[in-house]
């Protein structure tokens, strides 16, 4: 299922509806973001029009994927988490939980599996979470399981380590039997550079088995998009 929106604005009230809902209704909710730069205005209208209105305390928060980096790097997901949401709202320090991308990767993935099993509810024997956030890049890969490593997204793992293809960097990356537990999948997709891949994912045409970001189980998402990456679908 998919929504088109005006802008990412429209689609962070969206998701802050969503996510306003299921505050209410629930104890903890457990979320793992996306990274890369789609959230950065997504997050900013959440900080902007319901710092207020939701209660942050009760949100458990993960990254489906995070670059081996320090937390103070550029490149950090968690840093743009923290510059865009958490620095706005009243979330509860001891509800984030980062991959430690200071650590050597392998250690990073290793403690970044042991703070998933403990902290994250069990069912169908995974982790699960209430909402997962995933980003789509342009070549079709997902948190950070690419095309050339398609593989990785059958591991029996909770996380594994991974490579971006182009500049090597490792990133600890949740695998696709952890990612399909959710309850409920968004993938905020914006730009005209990803419109291509929806087409090819949406129609089942061109080489959309190769991606990933196809491998992630419809009958819980909702594709959230800008008219820019639907401008190719009927
Ligand atoms: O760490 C990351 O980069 C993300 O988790 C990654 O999966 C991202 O969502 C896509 O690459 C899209 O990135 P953009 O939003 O920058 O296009």
């Amino acid at each position: 299922m998919h929504k088109i929106f005006e802008s990412k604005q429209d689609i962070g009230r969206y998701l802050g509806d969503h996510l306003l809902n299921i505050t209410q209704d629930k104890g903890d909710v457990y979320i793992a973001l996306s990274g890369g730069s789609t959230p950065k205005a997504i997050f900013e209208l959440l900080a902007k029009e319901y710092a207020k209105s939701i209660d942050w305390s009760k949100i458990v928060f993960f990254w489906g994927d995070e670059r081996c980096v320090p937390p103070t790097d550029s490149e950090s997901n968690f840093r743009m988490t923290r510059e865009h949401l958490f620095d706005h709202v009243d979330t509860r320090a001891i509800n984030i939980f980062r991959v430690k991308g200071e650590l050597e990767p392998e250690e990073a993935a290793e403690d970044y599996i042991e703070t998933i099993a403990e902290q994250v509810p069990v069912v169908n024997g995974l982790p699960q979470f209430d909402i997962m956030l995933l980003g789509m890049g342009d070549d079709g890969h997902t948190a950070s399981i690419f095309p050339h490593q398609i593989k990785l997204w059958k591991s029996n793992n909770i996380c594994e380590l991974a490579q971006h293809p182009d500049s090597g960097q490792f990133r600890v990356t949740l695998t696709g039997n952890v990612i399909n537990n959710s309850k409920q999948v968004f993938f905020l997709v914006t730009g005209e550079n990803k419109a291509e891949k929806v087409d090819e994912i949406f129609n089942k045409k061109g080489n959309y088995k190769q991606y990933p970001a196809a491998l992630v189980d419809s009958t819980k998402t909702e594709w959230l998009l800008d008219k820019a990456a639907a401008s190719l679908l009927k």
